[in-house]
Order: C-alpha cells, then structure tokens, then sequence
C-alpha cells in the first residue's frame, strides 16, 4: 500500500508553548527515525489553523495531524467540512494533543504516548465520528462552526471566555480555577428555553448547559458523560440556577460525570437543538469562544474520518 503524506499543522502557542517543545523534542525526531513521510507547518496566529489545513487539502493532503488542543483541531475540521475540493470523509484528522485542553483525543481514542500515537498515524486505523454545526451571532452577524467535542453555554463559555482572554498561562490549572471561582461569584443565570427536534424541552434559569458529541472538556471534566461519538445524536445536560454552595458541594462529581443525577441537571439527546434566551447566552465550541445566541445546533452522523488506535 502507498504511504500517504501527512501534513502537520503546528500551534506554537497551544499550552503555553507546549505543542512547540512536543513538536521539535519528541515528534519531528520520532518521524525522522521511522522515516515517516510528512510535512508541517507552523501557524502563526488564530485561524491559521484553518486556512493551513485549506491549502494543505488544495494540495491534495489527504491525511492531516494537529499538534496543539482542541482548538487547533477544531480549526482543521472546519477546513474539512467546509471545503468543496474532495468529500470530506475522503480526507483523516488525526490529532497530537500538546495543548491545555486535550479532551477530544481521550474520546476518540489517540494514544497520550507520543510513540505510539505516531505509529497509529502511520496505521490506517481511523473512526468514523459525528460532526456537530452550531449557528450563533457575533457582533451582530450570523455565523456557523463545526465542532468535533463538546459545545458549552452559560457558565461553561463565560468561564471559556474568560480563561481564554486571560494570558495568565505561567500558572496554568490555577489560573483556570481562578478564572472559575471569579465567575462562580458574579454569574447571573440566564433565562433559556430550549427546543429538541422541534419540541420544547426545558423553560427556566439555567446555570449551565452543554451540548456534547464527545465526553471529556475543560480539561477533563466528563459534563456530557454518556455521549457517543458515532451515534448521530447530541447528549444536552443543562443545570438548573443552583446556590454557589450547591455547585462547590458537587465540583468533584463533574469530573466523573456523576453530577448528572443530581435532580437539578436534566438531560436530553437529539438530532438538533434550538436555544434561544432573554439574556445573552455566550457560546464556545471545542474550548473556543464563538459568540451568542439565538443558537441552533445540528448533526452530521459519522461525517468525520478520524486517526484513532
Ligand atoms: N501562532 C499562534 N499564536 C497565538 N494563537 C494561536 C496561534 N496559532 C493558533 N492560535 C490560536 O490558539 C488557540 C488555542 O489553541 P489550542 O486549543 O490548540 O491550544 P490550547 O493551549 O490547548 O488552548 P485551549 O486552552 O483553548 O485548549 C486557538 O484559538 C488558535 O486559533
């Protein structure tokens, strides 16, 4: 069999300069020794991503890496998704998480060990998984964005916002927890209603809500802990407005998603979801910050070719 070229797309900046170390010290030498055919390139500011991987696909790559988070994966989907150039499903993501956030590949099963999740790239051995498309405004204007993980609003995206804007990275977790406990303090639940395949599900103040394909976000919090990569539907948890002492009281089940059995989250799944709120709800897709609502959210079943073990 022919071995395809894979074109790297490297985030320099993901986790604080992580991906660049993982990059020059443990994968660019484990290429070279098993003689791996590839190129790379270096994005150089936000949506780089995209339009690498645009070029890239031009080019006829059809088998692209990131080295980065989730965001960085998320900029090389929307360059798969949206081009016209060949069918999607003909070209493969793979992904060599070296960013803050890399809860997708804990989904979709790429190995942490770099080693191994290199010989897996080199494998045909791929997933089919479910693509997610939300529509949202910013600064006044309709926009789209494919999303491969877990959407969030409410809290969830005013926390995302917030850590995304702070440059703090020289402490990383903690600063994340800051950021959180800051919002903690001063957020103030927003009115939703929420519509399921055209029926209304949920009228009220929520705290939070989220709207996953996959498990794992924020650094492996499990908030959409029963979703299924391939089976064509959104898991949708949303938390009713709780006291701070009730969301501090349950921290620790958010991490292996027993929180959901807590009689104030609901949870629902569907094949497209409308969210509309009285106040502005903030959005983020894959732990970027997209915009707010009206939001509307459909899927794409097994849309997305994925490098996996
Ligand atoms: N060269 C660059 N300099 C600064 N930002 C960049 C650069 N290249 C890409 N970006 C932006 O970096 C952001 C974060 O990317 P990514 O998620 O891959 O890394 P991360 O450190 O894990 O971040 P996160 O904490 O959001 O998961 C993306 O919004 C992307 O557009």
């Amino acid at each position: 069999m022919e071995e395809v070229k894979i074109l790297f797309i490297v985030n320099p900046a993901a986790g604080g300069g992580k991906a660049l170390k993982v990059w020059t010290k443990n994968i660019y030498p484990i290429l070279e020794k098993k003689k791996i055919e590839f190129d790379y390139l270096f994005t150089k500011k936000p949506y780089d991503g995209f339009n690498l991987a645009l070029e890239g696909i031009k080019k006829g790559y059809k088998k692209i890496v990131s080295v980065g988070g989730d965001g960085t994966v998320n900029e090389i989907v929307n360059a798969i998704m949206l081009q016209d150039i060949i069918d999607p499903i003909e070209i493969s993501v793979g992904s060599i998480g070296s960013g803050s956030g890399n809860d997708w590949g804990k989904s979709v099963g790429i190995p942490t060990n770099f080693e191994e999740a290199v010989i897996n790239l080199q494998k045909d051995n791929f997933i089919l998984q479910d693509v997610g498309k939300v529509s949202y405004i910013q600064k006044g204007v309709e926009k789209t964005r494919y999303f491969v993980n877990v959407a969030g609003m409410g809290f969830d995206a005013e926390v995302t916002y917030r850590a995304n804007k702070s440059k703090k990275r020289l402490f990383g977790k903690l600063s994340y927890s800051l950021i959180l406990f800051s919002v903690l303090f001063s957020f103030e639940d927003p009115y939703v209603e929420i519509k399921i395949d055209g029926k209304k599900v949920y009228e009220n103040q929520a705290l939070t809500l989220n709207v996953g394909i996959c498990r794992y976000s924020g650094g492996g919090m499990m908030l959409t802990p029963k979703a299924k990569y391939d089976d064509g539907l959104f898991d949708i948890t949303v938390v009713d407005k709780i006291s701070v002492g009730t969301i501090l009281a349950n921290l620790r089940k958010i991490y292996d998603g027993s929180f959901i059995n807590h009689q104030a989250v609901k949870t629902f799944r569907g094949k497209s979801i409308e969210i509309t709120s009285k106040e502005k709800l903030y959005l983020e897709a894959d732990g970027e910050s997209l915009g707010d609502s009206p939001l509307y959210f459909e899927i794409f079943p097994q849309r997305l070719k994925v490098l996996s073990g």
